[in-house]
């Protein structure tokens, strides 16, 4: 019977942390397997409104003092929803459940044909569809008063293992694929599936919570890490070419920064920027277990903004920028709302809670506080700033936010800047996006928001609010265009929770295929025909061997602006030159030498 006491207890108790974190706490371990209790008071709150409606008109509680509302909602839940039944050889417990069998099952049946249902197999699809329906509406009501289902999302660290070597692993191997995020909640106890989302999220997939992950061999020797969808789009977003240079210029506790090595492989570099010296530990701690130290150097204690010419980092290409949010984005670490759970059935026999247990949920509410958060909750303390959402705090967040990006555009090399923030505040999301699209540096540089069609992120259905971005200065279509390139995930995605990503990309080059770095040689690309690489303000270097074919006279021939080295011009004071038919075909020479070369630059 410890696993239904267990439960109510649970139940009982004050809701001051996720249902994870009290059930998998190692400090307060319980007698039942922690899956089998997770899933028994999901599964029941999920069912709750039947069940709490069954067991009223059998009015079984009038009849069996041993029955708390709770433990018998518990019950019935197995009793009428399970394969297995009641998880007990037998008790007193049990005894007074079975005794009404009989009645249980014919309120239960009245119950379901009330809602519709010809079969409890209707019943369950339904309650399971209006999850996955609120999942993917992102419609914030969820069914039963509970707040939307979540899963764990798992990226494998790819320094370490592939992906298919994780699933055959013996943690993984008896997972069954599946092609559907609501597959994996089907009633029942906890199933082993997988749910990839491969064209999205590569080498990441969910699983159901209850599946005990830490203590696996995969987790605990980095193999694996357990990150949210949504926290792995910035990474997939940047796409840093293997062997790039990266800075992840927020990093701690370093969750994008460990992605960002894994991307650019042992042949690149990522430098991790970490203002707050706490926060650097960990993140150096995260990046030893991911196996990553000979890829990122650690920047403790130093603000992203005081890199500046002469560092190392400043000759970056990829920018991440992930800086202090307000964090309104982050799922409710309370996964599990038992406010309708306030049974009429409870009032009308015991009425006010007992002395009793009004000292016991003190006592609990005491040590729930005291509770050490789990993974997840301390992850997600480390990214937030605070939890005020105040006007005056969100300029001043925006304010910060637009800083940094700033900071990142006057990067000379840089070709891709990534930003985000698990805010669904637009002023924290768009209308940063607008504020620096309007600077002086975006425009003198370039800089503008990478379209939809070109980002990896394409096939994401939510993205940006074009009514948000009204103080941008653009006309409509760029406005949508700008919009249509950001990505919104919102808190009712299953993505992990709601979040905001962009990319920025420079304008010099020729839309993202033109890779490699540019450095000295002074030769800047201008408008060529109009049509191929439309270039300002870039030099190539000098070391960089793809290029060394190229002359100064083919720089000319080309139609290269020579003059705009060193003071990129402005677009709008660009002169347009004209080609000659000599330039023209100069131009075209070094685009299928662009061509032939792109996967070496890339
Ligand atoms: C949202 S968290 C980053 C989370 C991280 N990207 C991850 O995925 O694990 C923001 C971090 O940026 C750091 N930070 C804030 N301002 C900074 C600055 N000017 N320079 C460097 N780090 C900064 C904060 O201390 C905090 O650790």
């Amino acid at each position: 019977m410890s696993l239904y006491l267990e439960a109510a207890t649970i139940l009982e108790s004050p809701q001051t942390t996720s249902l994870k974190a009290i059930i998998y706490n190692p400090s307060k371990p319980f007698k039942s397997p922690q899956p089998k209790l997770y899933a028994l008071i999901v599964e029941t709150l999920k069912f709750q409104d039947i069940l709490k409606e069954v067991v009223e008109n059998a009015g079984i509680l009038k009849l069996e003092r041993k029955l708390t509302p709770l433990l018998s909602i518990l019950l019935t839940h197995d009793l009428l929803l399970t394969k297995s039944g009641i998880a007990t050889s037998s008790g007193p417990l049990k005894d007074a459940i079975l005794r009404h069998k009989a009645r249980l099952n014919a309120e239960f049946t009245r119950a379901r044909l009330r809602r519709g249902h010809r079969d409890v197999k209707s019943l369950v699809e339904a309650v399971n569809a209006e999850y996955s329906r609120e999942s993917e509406d992102g419609v914030t009501k969820t069914a039963n008063g509970l707040t939307t289902f979540n899963p764990r999302w798992i990226r494998v660290n790819t320094l370490k293992m592939t992906l298919e070597e994780s699933l055959s692993s013996p943690m993984f191997s008896a997972f069954e694929e599946v092609s559907g995020m609501s597959d994996m909640f089907f009633f029942d106890i906890v199933r082993k599936y997988y749910y990839p989302k491969a064209e999205l999220l590569p080498n990441i997939f969910a699983i159901h919570p209850s599946h005990d992950v830490t203590s696996s061999e995969l987790y605990k020797s980095g193999k694996i890490i357990l990150q949210s969808a949504s926290s792995c789009l910035p990474a997939i977003m940047l796409d840093p070419p293997m062997g790039s240079t990266v800075v992840d210029g927020c990093a701690a506790p370093g969750n994008k920064t460990t992605h960002l090595a894994a991307l650019v492989g042992d042949s690149g570099k990522v430098f991790a920027v970490e203002r707050d010296r706490r926060r650097a530990d960990i993140l150096e701690k995260m990046i030893a277990k991911a196996g990553a130290e000979n890829i990122v150097t650690t920047l403790k204690a130093t603000d992203f903004t005081t890199i500046t010419e002469g560092h190392p980092a400043w000759q970056a290409s990829y920018l991440l920028l992930d800086p202090s949010c307000s964090g309104s984005g982050i799922l409710q670490r309370v996964d599990w709302d038992i406010s309708k759970l306030n049974l009429p059935i409870s009032d009308a026999r015991s009425g006010q809670p007992s002395r009793r247990k009004r000292k016991r949920d003190e006592a609990s509410q005491q040590d729930s506080l005291a509770q050490p958060e789990d993974q997840e909750s301390q992850q997600a303390a480390e990214e937030v700033e605070d939890g005020d959402a105040s006007k005056e705090r969100l300029q001043s967040l925006s304010d910060f936010q637009v800083a940094i990006i700033l900071h990142a555009f006057s990067f000379p090399r840089a070709k891709r800047v990534t930003y985000s923030t698990c805010s669904i505040h637009a002023e924290e999301n768009e209308h940063v996006v607008a504020r620096v699209l309007n600077s002086e540096i975006a425009k003198e540089r370039g800089w503008e928001v990478q379209s939809r069609k070109d980002n990896p992120l394409s096939t994401w259905h939510r993205r940006g609010l074009v009514s948000e971005l009204s103080n941008l200065e653009a006309g409509s279509e760029e406005r949508q265009r700008v919009a249509d390139g950001c990505v919104r995930v919102n808190r009712t995605d299953s993505l992990g929770g709601g979040f905001f990503v962009v990319c920025f990309v420079r304008q010099f080059d020729d839309g993202g295929q033109l890779g490699g770095d540019y450095g000295k040689s002074d030769m800047a690309l201008a408008q060529n025909d109009g049509s191929r690489f439309q270039g300002i303000g870039v030099s190539i270097e000098a070391e960089d061997q793809e290029w060394n074919g190229f002359s100064d006279e083919e720089t000319k021939e080309a139609g290269c602006a020579i003059d705009a080295v060193d003071d990129d011009p402005q677009p709008g004071k660009r002169k347009k030159q004209k080609s000659t038919k000599g330039q023209q075909a100069g131009s075209d020479r070094i685009n299928r030498r662009f061509q032939k070369n792109r996967k070496g630059w890339s």
